[in-house]
């Protein structure tokens, strides 16, 4: 079995590292300070910074500033999300020295943009399909956008090099994720795709490991590792083969 990567996640909101329930603003939880957060993450042997600007993903604002400093500090791969809409949004996303970014809204009301900017930018970009049942949700999660399999093979057809899949319903809750989803997911696309939401146990990550041959590259663990259910130590351990 190969490796499960882990992307332990950094969501910002003003100013501070939180997690929320269901995505839902206004049920934060807040961790501190989120360039201690992200270091900490690297320093326990992270790979990759999962890096959410939700205040953007909400429209409440942006932590442009922040998020750029956390993105510049790290030595890890960062993938960045929220708010990335056009193309100054973009420019300022790629110019931190990030892996690549998250588009979420943009791939569901802008998908002319999307298909260009997936043509420019080759595999720097990727598309998060945030869904509830299977209804993707844009504008941080708050509006329906269309039908998951529809997208998927219209974004699959515009060469989208990779998905970053996430059930809300199961996101900050530790419920575990789902994983007829992402089999779902996996069927229907050759892309890679990364798991997101419900991670609560080490045996959620071995559960997620047997997915790589499926085409699970990858899992973002945010909560899990607030509350501290396991070290990120323990979890690398356990998804290392
Ligand atoms: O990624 C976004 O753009 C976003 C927008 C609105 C609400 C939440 C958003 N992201 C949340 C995450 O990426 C979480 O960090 C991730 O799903 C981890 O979930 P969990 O392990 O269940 O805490």
């Amino acid at each position: 079995m190969s490796t499960l990567e882990l992307l332990p996640a950094v969501d910002v909101r003003d100013g501070q590292a939180v997690r929320l329930v269901h995505g839902e603003s206004g049920s934060e939880t807040s961790y501190g300070e989120p360039l201690a957060a992200a270091l900490a993450w690297q320093q326990a042997g992270a790979e990759w910074l999962h890096l959410v600007d939700l205040d953007a993903a909400f429209g409440t604002g942006d932590n442009r500033e922040l998020i750029g400093e956390v993105a510049r500090s790290m030595d890890i791969k960062v993938e960045l999300s929220g708010g990335i809409r056009d193309d100054d949004t973009l420019a300022a996303a790629l110019a931190t020295g990030c892996t690549r970014v998250n588009l979420g809204t943009a791939a569901l009301e802008t998908p002319e943009w999307v298909a260009k900017v997936i043509a420019e930018y080759g595999d720097r970009i990727a598309v998060g399909l945030d869904v509830r049942g299977t209804t993707l949700r844009g504008r941080g999660w708050t509006r329906d956008g269309g039908d998951l399999y529809e997208t998927l093979a219209r974004l699959d057809s515009e060469g989208c090099a990779r998905y970053v899949v996430t059930d809300i319903a199961k996101d900050g809750t530790l419920q575990g994720p789902n994983l007829e989803l992402l089999r779902g997911v996996c069927a229907a696309t050759d892309r890679p795709v990364v798991a997101s939401g419900g991670v609560s146990s080490l045996d959620d990550l071995r559960a997620l490991a047997t997915l790589v041959p499926l085409g699970v590259e990858g899992a973002i663990v945010g909560k899990a590792l607030y509350a501290k259910a396991f070290t990120l130590e323990e979890a690398l351990e356990a998804v290392t083969r």
